[in-house]
């Protein structure tokens, strides 16, 4: 999706909480899903309570798109009720008297709502709360809760939603289940979302653009798959597991080995599991220690996937020295491969090498 200068997300804020000092600056994509990363503490909550205007900067500047919702030395502080800005937080927040369908229609603004209704069914249909309209939120299990939560901030109409860990406190299975439906609404609604999770798997399930949060700063903001190739932020990003994200389009199915064929560009395929339509987007997860690296083209092997690629930088680990990383480029691709030392002082490897990839198949996750 296009995204102008004008419809850019961009936040300047100094601000103390007690011993904490929030000193953010960033500059976000006006569609698709950011997530915001960080260790407990970081000040991911405290930038979304900025950007929702649940606090109030002593110094700090915040417009979205051509709007100015904060600018400190103009004095001027939008409301959060005039921001139309959707917030979910980490418990559902729902009114307990009301029926799932009045907390569902609670938050649509007065003016708007011939339009809004023509939303409801829609909503309603894609979290898959239709059967639950007439129930109190006491009899709701917590992903339903929830769901009718991200029902309800969708519905106020907003041109901005928030979540804050959102799958805290549910169990593995609610946990995959409400993440699918996130994943779908992501990609149906028209506006930008920030999703602040401390779960890897989570932010490389949903996310096109990461921001990373240490002790009240940023210290990155970028793509999710360019944020995820750099070495300085190894430590940053230690959960991710030295993780790829690369995407591509399944262009060949064998319904017989239940594989798929998926296309990163002309010259780059991937053989993997799945059951998905030939021209279905997927979003590829690879973990660093599932790629090996040879110097030729091996015969008589399982890997599935052998793929030209050059060495594009070397680094090692000093938390652990037996292990060598390397960045490997595939045409405009970026994959990273993780060897012991000893393989890589073997194989004389060295940066602008041309090498094959093998990458197992049943190591890849298609999102
Ligand atoms: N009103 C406040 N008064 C004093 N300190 C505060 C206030 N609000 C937040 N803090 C502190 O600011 C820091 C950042 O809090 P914040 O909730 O933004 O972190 P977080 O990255 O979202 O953490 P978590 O992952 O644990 O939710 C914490 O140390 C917190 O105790």
């Amino acid at each position: 999706m296009a995204d102008t200068p004008s419809s850019r997300l961009c936040l300047d804020v100094d601000q103390r909480l007690g011993q904490f000092h929030l000193q953010a600056a960033l500059d976000l994509p006006g569609h698709g899903v950011t997530g915001i990363f960080g260790t407990s503490g970081s000040g991911k909550t405290s930038v979304l309570r900025v950007i929702a205007g649940l606090e109030r900067p002593s110094r700090g500047r915040f417009t979205l798109g051509d709007k100015t919702l904060l600018d400190t030395q103009r004095r001027r502080f939008v409301p959060p009720h005039r921001r139309r800005i959707g917030v979910v937080f980490q418990e559902a927040r729902l009114f307990p008297h009301y029926s799932v369908r009045r907390n569902l229609t609670y938050g649509i603004p007065h003016g708007v709502k011939a339009q809004a209704i023509s939303h409801f069914d829609d909503t309603v249909e894609l979290l898959g709360i239709s059967a639950l309209l007439d129930r109190m939120p006491g009899t709701l299990s917590g992903g339903e809760a929830r769901r009718v939560a991200i029902g309800r901030a969708l519905l106020s109409d907003p041109q901005l939603l928030l979540m804050d860990e959102p799958l805290t406190g549910l169990d593995g299975a609610r946990k995959a289940e409400l993440l699918q439906y996130i994943l779908r609404l992501t990609q149906q609604v028209e506006i930008p979302v920030i999703y602040v999770s401390h779960d890897p798997d989570e932010i490389t399930t949903i996310a096109d653009h990461l921001v990373l949060m240490r002790a009240g700063r940023v210290e990155a903001s970028d793509r999710l798959p360019a944020l995820l190739q750099r070495f300085d932020l190894t430590q940053a990003l230690s959960g991710f597991d030295a993780t790829s994200i690369l995407e591509g389009c399944v262009s060949a199915c064998d319904p017989d080995y239940h594989l798929i064929r998926v296309a990163l560009d002309q010259d780059h395929h991937l053989t993997l599991p799945g059951v998905l339509h030939e021209g279905s987007r997927v979003r590829l997860r690879i973990r660093a220690r599932d790629i090996a690296i040879a110097l030729t083209p091996l015969k008589g092997t399982s890997y599935r996937n052998q793929l030209p690629a050059t060495i594009d930088a070397i680094t090692t680990l000093p938390e652990s020295p037996h292990t060598v990383e390397l960045r490997l480029r595939l045409g405009a691709h970026r994959l990273r491969s993780r060897l012991t030392k000893q393989a890589f002082d073997e194989l004389a490897l060295a940066e602008g090498q041309e090498i094959v990839a093998l990458i197992r198949s049943v190591a890849v996750n298609a999102l």
